[in-house]
Parts: structure tokens; sequence; C-alpha cells
């Protein structure tokens, strides 16, 4: 986080969420960094900022309007991944009448990804986009709501869903394939909840400005694009307090672009290149083992962190899975001297950010005043 308007003593402090604050030094630690960086979406990173905008920004109002239609089709996209699910595991619908809704949510175009710069350009993008083809974007889901309604109520879909088989499924779907008549409704506006559970890809690097108590933070919020990469350079001076956010829950799942390595896995690797980052060697962090929810829940149905972390022996129990995490990464920093904090979040959730948003801004300001030698 940064501090333009911090008192005079502050050091101003920027903070940015994950893979932004590293500086491209040469083409081969680039190009490391950058496939690092590629693979590191959806760790929560937009949503502890959209968290940050409630609690202490103006909270969401012309872009209320706007998720609607990304909830919408975050809900098709879901809907469609269940069903290529269901197809790879040869799972057919348990009643006949569905199969009719099934085919025709697979016929359907893929929606694709959302996604969004920030504030205004978002606005923007979403207002140029207002072409034949986006504005039927709500048609689509509208005429499709009835297959969707169909095919998730469905006890074979539902199945796959329970035992967790849908991997490629949005943590936060399942609640808007639940709620599909809110959803389809003509007068839905999008709750901050629903905000905060869409997804919503980011590309680029977008800058947000907030004032917590008597300082006026800016915080970087980054996308994973390689082509990006080269706009964050910019923003490595005067970085002194990082936001890494890595999706605990991700344990069991693969990388999109590289089905053969392990999601949390790939965290790590990152979060070290980021720790002993020569450019960032004396910046602090504060880590988020994010998605922390998700993770007890995954635990709790049986997902076993044994078969995809060979050396972990302990019981599959919240408390020592992510104590055994927190050592991981904290085994990756090499830097005597940096300090990390930890956080255990549940980004989606407002009540544990508020707490939690608190304690970093005390970090944060201890930090500021360390730095200008009042501490
Ligand atoms: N259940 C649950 N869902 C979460 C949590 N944190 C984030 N999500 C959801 O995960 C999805 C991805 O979150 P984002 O904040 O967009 O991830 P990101 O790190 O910004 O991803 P990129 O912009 O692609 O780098 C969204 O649908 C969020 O609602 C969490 O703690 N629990
Ligand atoms: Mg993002």
């Amino acid at each position: 986080m940064s501090s333009p308007s911090a008192p005079a003593t502050a050091k101003n402090a920027y903070s940015r969420a994950l893979p932004t604050h590293i500086s491209v030094v040469d083409e081969r630690e680039a190009k490391r960094i950058s496939n690092a960086i590629d693979r590191a979406g959806e760790s929560g990173k937009t949503t502890v900022l959209k968290q940050i905008k409630i609690i202490h920004g103006e909270g969401f109002n012309v872009e209320r309007e706007e998720y609607r239609k990304i909830i919408r089709l975050n809900a098709l996209t879901a809907i469609r991944e269940l069903c290529l699910c269901m197809l790879q595991h040869k799972a057919t619908v348990t009643f006949p009448i569905n199969q009719e809704h099934f085919d025709y949510l697979l016929s359907l175009e893929g929606p694709g990804e959302s996604t969004f710069m920030n504030g205004k350009k978002f606005s923007n993008l979403l207002r140029r986009r207002q072409s034949a083809d986006d504005a039927s974007a709500d048609a689509i889901f509208n005429h499709a709501a009835p297959s969707i309604k169909a095919v998730w109520g469905d006890p074979a879909a539902q199945e796959l869903f329970q035992r967790g088989l849908a991997k490629n499924m949005q943590d936060s779907a399942a609640s808007f394939l639940d709620e599909i008549d809110r959803l389809a409704a003509d007068k839905y506006t999008p709750t901050d909840v629903d905000i905060l559970r869409a997804r919503v890809r980011t590309f680029g690097v977008t800058e947000h400005q907030f004032k917590i108590e008597l300082v006026t933070y800016r915080i970087f919020d980054v996308g994973g694009q390689r082509s990006q990469r080269q706009g964050w350079a910019p923003y490595f001076d005067d970085c002194s307090a990082i936001i890494f956010v890595a999706a605990v829950s991700s344990f069991d799942q693969y990388l999109r672009e590289d089905p053969s390595v392990n999601r949390l896995y790939d965290a790590l690797q990152l979060f070290e290149s980021i720790c002993n980052h020569r450019l960032l060697r004396s910046t602090s962090i504060i880590l988020f083992l994010n998605k922390i929810d998700v993770l007890k829940r995954k635990l709790a149905n049986g997902t076993r962190l044994s078969s995809y972390f060979k050396d972990y022996t302990g019981p599959n129990d919240y408390q020592y899975v992510t104590s055994y995490f927190q050592h991981l990464f904290f085994s990756q920093n090499k830097v005597p001297q940096k300090e990390i904090y930890l956080h255990l979040t549940h980004a989606t959730d407002t009540r544990q950010m508020r707490v939690i948003v608190s304690a970093v801004n005390v970090i944060v300001q201890r930090m500021n005043l360390k730095n200008s030698g009042l501490m």
C-alpha cells in the first residue's frame, strides 16, 4: 500500500497484490517470472481489493449494473464447466428429460472469461462492448436459465460436484447456480456479496486509492498476463509492502495453462521468486493464505493433502495443514531480515476481512514509522 498523502514523516509505501512486485531484471529472469505469473490467477487479489473498497472506499455504484452481465456469464461458464466435467467422467444425466438441456448448454459458444482493467476503464470496456455480442449476453443467459437450473439440479451433476470433481469451476460458482431465478430476474441488481463472488480476470496493473484512518493508500492490483508485465516496472521503486495472496485451497488443482503443474506448488515458486528478488530484499510481505473456507470444505470432504504433497505425513486436519503450508511458504524466503506477516483469509467474507485489513493497516503504519526512522 502506498501513502502519497501520508504524514510527512511516513515514507511512501506501496502494497500490491501478488505478482506485480517484481522487476524484470534480465530476459531469462523475466521469462521465469513471467511463466510463474501467467499461472498465478484466481488467488483472490482483486477480491481483497473489492473488500477494501467496501470497507474503506465508496463501495460499488456504477459497476453494480455492469457486474450483472459478468455474474450471469460466470454462471453460464460454471455450468458449462460442469457439463464438460460430466463428459470427461462419462457421466450422464440421471433424468433423461435433462439431456436436451445438457446438450443445449454444451452447444452454446463458450462465453469465455470476463475481463476488466479497473474503475473507469472497466466501464468503458463494457460500454465499448455493447455490441450485438455483448448485448445478447443477457438474452443468452435468460434463454439458458431453465437449462442451467435443470442440469444443476440433476443428481448426476450434483454428485460430481459434491465429490469435488469439477475442479475447473470457479469457487463461488455454486452460489450463483443455486440462485438462477434471482440472477435471471429482470430487475436483478447484484449485491455486494454477489460482486465479491464474481470472477473477473484482471489484465494489466490497476491503481486504487483509499483512505484508511490517517493514511491514504495507493494499492496496485495486477493481472497475470505475460503481455502486461512490462507495465509493472514503474511500480517497483519505493515498494515497502507487498500483499501476496495465495489460494491454499488449490492444493488439489492444476494450472489451466499447464495441467502438469500443481497450483499451490506454483504459488510457492512464485513466492520464492518474490521473497528473494534482489529489488525487493527490504520489502516486507504480508502473506494471505486465502480461500480457507474452500480448504476446510475440501479437507472435510476427504480430499487428502498427502495425495498431492507427498512429503506431508500429518493428519488431514485444518490446523495441521495450515501450519504445514505456513512452513512451506516461510521456508521459501532466504533473506534473513525480511519480515513476513501471515494471515489466514477468507477474502469473500467482509466481516473477517474488516479485521484483517485493520491489522494490515497497523502493520503498514508501523513499517512507515520504522522506515522514517521514528521507530
Ligand atoms: N470461496 C472463496 N472464494 C474466493 C475467495 N477469495 C476469492 N474468491 C473467489 O475466487 C475467484 C477469483 O478471485 P479474484 O480476486 O478474481 O482472483 P485474482 O487473484 O484477482 O485473479 P487474477 O486477476 O486472474 O490474477 C472469485 O470468484 C472470488 O469470488 C475465498 O476466500 N473464498
Ligand atoms: Mg484480479
